[in-house]
């Protein structure tokens, strides 16, 4: 309850400062946030280089989480409540169920483990090699790209494999996008030892070696049918359709269709249809913006 509500401060994966909503209870100090308009909290766990979830509470006893063991811990707590308000200021959704559903992170997953994941249930960060990646938390963009697949699977609950998970895998990047608008994934996290780099491109998925182009989709039973390999095609689109129609508005049409026309099947082209009927609803068919939509999927082969 409020009384124990408390405000800490800790260090992030890349070394900055951040202000942490934390609870307080018998001398000890959680990354337990209770401060949203939920019916569940936010909550971040240490797997403490184990595999079982979810693991222990994240804590500490001054309430200032900057042990550097601590900072894939406070990128995850953090970033998972910015995403929190982002999809309740801008869209209105009240967690990712709509219902103020828990959100529970778990960090230092794994023995150098370079990756993260939503497993249904939770969000996952491995805390990298220190030379793919660095603590997978540290990206606001990696944890908008996993809370955004719980979103999925309460709504279009496109389906993980083939033309609907590479547009499941294509949905969460663009949240990403709208968190960290740049168009670039995983830049803060992917090869510390490098910099410019990134996982992906939105704006030149190649540069990765994603197709841009449905002429180039990869048939393969790899990755559940090259689900991050094809998602270069939807990104690519969603990429074009910023440039003509603006971040705003494809904020917009990109959640209506992700909550109300998108289905478990859907195709690239039923996306693209998707896409158009929620801008005819939102600004007109035939208005410039339907019209950026129409044009976006079509450079990128997709009809
Ligand atoms: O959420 C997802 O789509 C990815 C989930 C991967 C996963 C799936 C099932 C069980 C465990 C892990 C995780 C991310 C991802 O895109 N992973 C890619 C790229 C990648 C990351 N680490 C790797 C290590 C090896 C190979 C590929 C990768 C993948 O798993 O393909 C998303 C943002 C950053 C990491
Ligand atoms: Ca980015
Ligand atoms: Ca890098
Ligand atoms: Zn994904």
């Amino acid at each position: 309850n409020a009384v124990n509500d408390a405000t800490g401060s800790g260090t992030g994966v890349l070394g900055d400062t951040k202000s942490l909503n934390t609870y307080f209870s018998s001398n000890t100090y959680y990354l337990y946030d209770i401060t949203k308009a939920m019916t569940g909290v936010i909550e971040t766990f240490t797997a403490k280089n184990g595999s079982s979830l979810p693991g222990s509470y994240s804590v500490d006893s001054d309430n200032v989480f900057n042990a550097t063991g601590q900072r894939a811990d406070v990128d995850a707590h953090f970033y998972a409540g910015k995403v929190y308000d982002y999809y309740k200021n801008t869209h209105g959704r009240n967690s990712f169920d709509g219902n103020g559903g828990t959100i529970r992170s778990t960090v230092h997953y794994g023995s150098r483990y370079n990756n993260a994941f939503w497993n249904g249930s939770q969000m996952v960060y491995g805390d990298g090699d220190g030379s793919t990646f660095t603590s997978l938390s540290g990206a606001l963009d990696v944890v908008a790209h996993e809370l955004t697949h719980a979103v999925t699977e309460r709504t279009a609950n496109l389906q993980y494999q083939n033309q609907s998970g590479a547009l499941n895998e294509s949905m969460s990047d663009v949240f990403g996008y709208f968190l960290d608008p740049d168009y670039l994934m995983g830049e803060d996290v992917y090869t510390p030892g490098r910099s410019g780099d990134a996982l992906r491109s939105l704006s030149n998925p190649e540069a990765y070696g994603q197709p841009s182009n449905f002429a180039n989709y990869v048939y393969t039973s790899s990755d559940n049918g090259g689900v991050h390999t094809n998602s270069g095609i939807p990104n690519k689109a969603f990429y074009y359709t910023v440039q003509s129609i603006g971040k705003s508005a494809a904020e917009k049409i990109y959640y209506r269709a992700l909550t109300r026309y998108l289905t478990p099947t859907s195709s690239f082209s039923n996306a693209r249809a998707a896409l158009l009927q929620s801008a005819a609803d939102l600004y007109g068919s035939g208005s410039s913006t339907y019209n950026g939509v129409a044009s976006a999927w079509t450079q990128v082969g997709v009809n």
